[in-house]
């Protein structure tokens, strides 16, 4: 294994694995820690992690975990991956993460580079935006569980991180992987370890990633994956045979706990001329709604549909819902919905999953008990499909922000191994 990877969601390291596998590695993403050995030819080991909004110490227990995991498979460096929206509250669990794998690794500086610029997400000036707008007009500022106020990256960072934050703006980076170097050894000289580099362009993540070539622990969402794959081709570190990825035409169905505009909009476009079930937090929470009453829905739908439960909801009705019930409560409940029936659909043969949201990815690819997920081809900028490894499962788990409107069409026939 040549790169260690740690994701913070299984959504992001699903983006993570597709960037580089793309790049040219041999790439598996494994569902949490695994228990036993790598298979030797992975060049690029994904290791998920449910880790951005549980508590600190925990997400810190579990990234050491993957840390030390990634180590014993050869990892000669180590990449941290979080959300190019820097999901993250100011509590954490981004920089207390950092901290602790720069601790582990005996690591003294450090680069944080969420931009991902194919999906629009840039960063000029220490502030991150989503196409035109700042971080936190993008719609970022209603998340349900990390809700963006600031856009200043140096800014949200700062109170997370024991380290002193730096920067090294569009203007150095510009110049080169050399004026990089230069600006982070100044950096590290004023003693500031958690550098955030601005990003506009895939050109930019090149020369961030020549730059950091020899660095121990990178940090950032899958766009510098760009860059660091580029380092071990150009070493000649990359093996050529690549197995081929097949898909499956079984059942299908759709599950979306994100509650993104994003996702909203694809919901809108796929209910047309789709099945769609809405299921609201009070049903679920009461259990007047519950995963058995969504697979006997799906069921009954015409054989050959890929019916959509959602949950996904406006941010005044996600407000409202966490006021009377509780942000944590509502979350959990629902998770556990979707991660339920998708352990019903499965077992009932369903075999291709299509889920929005992070967090509701998370809950079911853990419900589902997989062990690793194969890479197969991109449906959308940072969405693959995937298949699980010794199963005949395929799922593609979306982000809340990502794909076009006809999203979920395009990736029931990328499951299905037609080209999107
Ligand atoms: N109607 C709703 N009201 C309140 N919270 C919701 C609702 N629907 C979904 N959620 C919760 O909001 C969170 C959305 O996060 P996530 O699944 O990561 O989506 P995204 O990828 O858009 O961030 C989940 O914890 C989900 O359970
Ligand atoms: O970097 C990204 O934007 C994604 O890879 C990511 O982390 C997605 O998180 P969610 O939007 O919570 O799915």
């Amino acid at each position: 294994m040549l790169l260690g990877c740690i994701g913070d969601d299984f959504t992001g390291s699903s983006d993570l694995a597709n960037m580089l596998a793309r790049s040219g590695m041999k790439t598996i993403q494994y569902c949490g820690v695994p228990n036993g050995p790598a298979d030797p030819s992975v060049e690029a080991g994904v290791v998920a992690l449910k880790s951005r909004t549980i508590p600190v110490a925990d997400a810190v227990r579990q990234s050491l975990e993957a840390l030390d995991w990634l180590l014993e498979q050869g990892a000669g460096q180590i990449y941290f991956k979080y959300c190019s929206t820097f999901d993250s509250t100011p509590e954490g669990n981004i920089g207390p993460v950092i901290d602790a794998l720069m601790e582990r690794l005996g690591a003294e500086q450090t680069v944080v580079c969420p931009a991902f610029p194919a999906t629009g997400r840039t960063v000029y000036q220490g502030h991150l935006f989503v196409n035109d707008r700042l971080l936190n007009e993008s719609g970022m500022e209603h998340h349900p569980l990390t809700p963006m106020r600031d856009a200043d990256i140096r800014r949200w960072l700062a109170p997370q991180t024991d380290g002193a934050v730096g920067h090294v703006s569009a203007q150095v980076v510009r110049e080169g992987a050399a004026a990089i170097s230069d600006a982070l050894d100044r950096a590290a000289a004023e003693g500031k370890t958690r550098i955030v580099v601005d990003t506009v362009s895939d050109e930019d993540l090149y020369r961030i990633g020549t730059a950091v070539r020899g660095m121990k622990l990178v940090t950032g969402g899958s766009g510098l994956g760009l860059g660091l794959a580029a380092n071990f081709r150009e070493a000649g570190l990359l093996g050529k045979n690549r197995e081929g990825w097949q898909g499956s035409s079984g059942r299908a169905a759709i599950l979306s706990g994100s509650c993104s505009g994003q996702t909203r909009r694809q919901i809108a476009e796929y209910s047309k001329l789709h099945p769609t079930l809405r299921v609201e937090p009070e049903a679920v929470l009461s259990g007047t709604m519950t995963p058995q009453a969504a697979v006997e829905w799906i069921g009954a739908q015409d054989a050959g549909a890929a019916p959509l439960v959602y949950s996904s909801a406006d941010p005044e009705v996600v407000r409202a819902a966490q006021a009377a019930f509780g942000r944590e409560e509502v979350a959990s409940a629902l998770e556990g919905f979707f991660a339920a029936t998708a352990v019903q659909l499965v077992a009932g043969g369903y075999e291709r999953l299509v889920v929005a949201g992070g967090e509701t990815s998370g809950a079911v690819v853990e419900a589902l008990d997989c062990s690793a997920l194969e890479v197969g081809p991109q449906i959308a900028p940072g969405v693959p499909g995937l298949k699980v490894a010794g199963r005949p499962v395929w799922v593609a788990l979306k982000s809340g922000n990502f794909g076009d409107d006809a999203f979920f069409m395009k990736a029931l026939d990328v499951l299905k191994g037609e080209a999107a």
